[in-house]
């Protein structure tokens, strides 16, 4: 039963929520397809009351959201995770535990939401993609910077370990491309890369300054069945599944040999929650570098087309588009997040074909059965 929790000035739509969970202090995170051989060792620390910390997702219904709600539940109880965002969400989701709104803009409600419901962990993906940035650099400036800026500000106030994600973008044409290292030159020519620069400095400014648990992640391009990305460079190798299996057509935006890092929505969120349980004293840097593959969408086209050979693409290059990716990274060097604490991505370039073309696939025949 669906239970409303009714408060000063926010509504958290909440599930049965218990109010008391033990966790050991080291427990197991499973990988990908619940395999043994995906099991880690996972190790708490600083959780608000030595429970599980009670986790808030702003942005949360974009492409990244509910694939990260979906594993810290499991991981930590369905109530112990609220998703929240300014878009009402899908039935689904909205049953699938709690929801809240939130606009990131509005310091006084973020404020009485992280009170009201103990929030000890904050994972902050509300944002404006490279793309619709481009197009709309005001918006962008508001959300990504004001916005973070009431994130940053409120974690500090009340001690929450705040995770933010950068991104490929965070670098520009005078970084090294092949690979792009942890620390180099960072002069990105997109408003959403220069927000992102901003906060990964913000963000270590206040670890620092104030003792912040600031954790940060340069994500490259994430690629996933579910969730429909929402206005990035790197959407074409999330869409061109989509059209494969539809219609066996595909016009690419990018030019067929634009070489990009890319990842698994999967091995992501795994990173993700890795990376917020590991205990602070591992982590070196409060900024990390995660890469799983690289390719261009020749090479993707040719591995989709192992498994459906009539599919034809042609290239349509958006000038826009196509000068944000060249000016982006190759590949990233993550040998530190391995080093430090134990980065393994689990999904090469055939894996990942194979799970979209069957994720996309069933939902394809779905679709067509109602
Ligand atoms: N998807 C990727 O490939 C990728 C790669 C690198 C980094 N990232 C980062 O990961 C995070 C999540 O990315 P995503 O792909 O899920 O983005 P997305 O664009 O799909 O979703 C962003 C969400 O933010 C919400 N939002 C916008 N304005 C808001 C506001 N004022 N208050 C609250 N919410 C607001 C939107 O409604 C949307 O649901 C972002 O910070 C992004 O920069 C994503
Ligand atoms: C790479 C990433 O930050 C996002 N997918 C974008 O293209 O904008």
């Amino acid at each position: 039963m669906l239970l409303v929790q009714l408060m000063r000035g926010a509504a958290v739509h909440a599930g049965n929520r218990s109010p008391h969970c033990i966790e050991p202090m080291v427990s197991w995170v499973w990988g990908p397809s619940a395999q043994p051989s995906g099991l880690r060792r996972a190790h708490f620390s600083s959780c608000a009351d030595g429970d599980h910390p009670m986790v808030l997702i702003t942005g949360g219904l974009g492409q990244l959201g509910v694939a990260l709600a979906k594993l810290l539940r499991r991981r930590f109880g369905n109530n112990n995770v609220i998703l929240s965002d300014i878009r009402k969400p899908p039935d689904h989701v909205y049953n699938s535990g709690p929801f809240i709104f939130s606009d990131i803009l509005d310091f006084k409600n973020l404020r009485e939401i992280v009170v009201n419901n103990n929030i000890s962990w904050l994972v902050h993906y509300s944002a404006v993609l490279s793309a619709v940035g481009e197009r709309n650099v005001t918006l962008a400036k508001e959300v990504n910077i004001t916005g973070f800026h009431n994130i940053l500000d409120i974690a500090t106030e009340h001690s929450l370990r705040v995770f933010v994600p950068s991104t490929i973008g965070a670098f520009g044409p005078s970084s090294p491309r092949d690979p792009a290292p942890e620390l180099c030159v960072q002069r990105p020519r997109t408003i959403y890369g220069v927000s992102k620069v901003h906060a990964e400095l913000m963000g270590e400014y206040y670890h620092h300054r104030y003792g912040l648990d600031f954790r940060c992640l340069r994500y490259p391009g994430i690629i996933s069945a579910d969730s429909q990305p929402g206005g990035g460079t790197t959407d074409y190798a999330v869409q061109i599944f989509h059209s494969a299996v539809k219609t066996g057509q595909f016009e690419c935006y990018l030019r067929g040999d634009t070489q990009l890092p890319m990842m698994y929505i999967d091995d992501c969120v795994r990173a993700t929650v890795e990376f917020l349980e590991a205990p602070s004293d591992t982590l070196v840097s409060r900024t990390y570098n995660i890469n799983a593959m690289n390719f261009s969408p020749e090479e993707l086209t040719e591995q989709i087309q192992k498994v459906l050979p009539d599919l034809k693409v042609v290239y349509s290059v958006d000038p826009v588009r196509q000068a944000i990716a060249d000016g982006w990274p190759k590949a990233l060097d993550d040998s530190a997040a391995r080093r430090d604490w134990g980065w393994k991505h689990e999904y090469e370039l055939p894996e990942l074909v194979q799970t979209m073309l069957t994720h996309v696939s069933q939902g394809a025949q779905l679709a067509r059965a109602f």
